[in-house]
């Protein structure tokens, strides 16, 4: 069994697997970390393997901590991948933004895909029928807008994400409402367009903390799905063990 550890801006994710079988999994903050390792590792003494990947700051002794209960692979630039990386700096790139695309090689062979993941930021990343990963986009995930419209003005509230009543905003609320969330979805919409004008056979999967809020406004023929990334990573520790 392995011990999958997504560490995000916002959530570390943890997932247990059976093979390619997710058993567990918990979404919890940076500072709750240490503890839930012990719990799991009562929990699922049948755990031999870790794989961690970090886009934060983890602290090194919760690395120490999991490298010694079990065999720790850190994804960095370096370790291989089932794919080839056409990103002009892949020293830069997210190690998520890598995850990503192995689970999309794993479960969407020789198929163009398209990842969307809707976490602290929205990224986009697609990869070809080829198996070659392109590159994609970077854009603030709904938080951010949010708390980017109350941080940088003098009157628009903070408010918790809601999907808009109207495109017509007719209050402040639902103006914002409508410019974050709504923003999102055409932004989403005009980029899938986009990769379909080029691609008409296009999967696109989109993921991420406000993936399933996302898509209630979304059309069907895209894939929601909240373990892609946990999926992808335990696809890269297979990957890896059997090089
Ligand atoms: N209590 C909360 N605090 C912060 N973000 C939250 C909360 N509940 C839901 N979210 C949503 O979760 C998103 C983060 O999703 P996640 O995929 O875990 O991000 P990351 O991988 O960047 O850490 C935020 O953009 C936010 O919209
Ligand atoms: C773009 C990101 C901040 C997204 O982080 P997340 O929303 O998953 O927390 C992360 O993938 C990152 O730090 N990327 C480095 C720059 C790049 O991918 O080119
Ligand atoms: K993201």
């Amino acid at each position: 069994m392995n011990l999958i550890i997504d560490v995000g801006n916002t959530y570390i994710k943890i997932g247990v697997f059976d093979q390619s079988k997710i058993v567990a999994k918990k979404t919890i903050v940076q500072n709750d970390l240490d503890q839930e390792i012990l719990d799991i590792h009562k929990k699922h003494p049948l755990i031999q393997q870790a794989i961690i990947s970090s886009v934060s700051d983890l602290n090194p002794d919760t690395v120490k901590q999991i490298q010694g209960l079990y065999e720790t692979l850190i994804v960095n630039h370096k370790i291989a991948m089932p794919f080839s990386n056409l990103y002009e700096t892949p020293e830069t790139l997210g190690i998520d933004r890598l995850a990503l695309v192995a689970a999309a090689v794993d479960q969407y062979p020789q198929k163009n895909v398209l990842v969307i993941d809707a976490g602290t930021c929205v990224t986009y990343d697609f990869k070809n029928e080829k198996e070659e990963y392109l590159g994609g986009a970077i854009a603030p995930g709904i938080r951010l807008r949010y708390h980017s419209l109350n941080n940088y003005t003098a009157k628009l509230p903070l408010l918790e994400p809601k999907l808009p009543e109207n495109h017509i905003g007719n209050t402040t609320n639902e103006a914002i409402h409508s410019g974050v969330v709504q923003g999102i979805l055409y932004e989403i919409q005009g980029v899938i367009e986009e990769y379909c004008n080029i691609y008409p056979d296009l999967t696109v999967i989109l993921t991420g903390g406000d993936a399933h809020f996302l898509s209630k406004r979304l059309k069907n023929g895209i894939f929601a799905t909240s373990n892609f990334l946990l999926e992808g990573l335990n696809y890269i520790l297979a990957f890896n063990n059997s090089r």
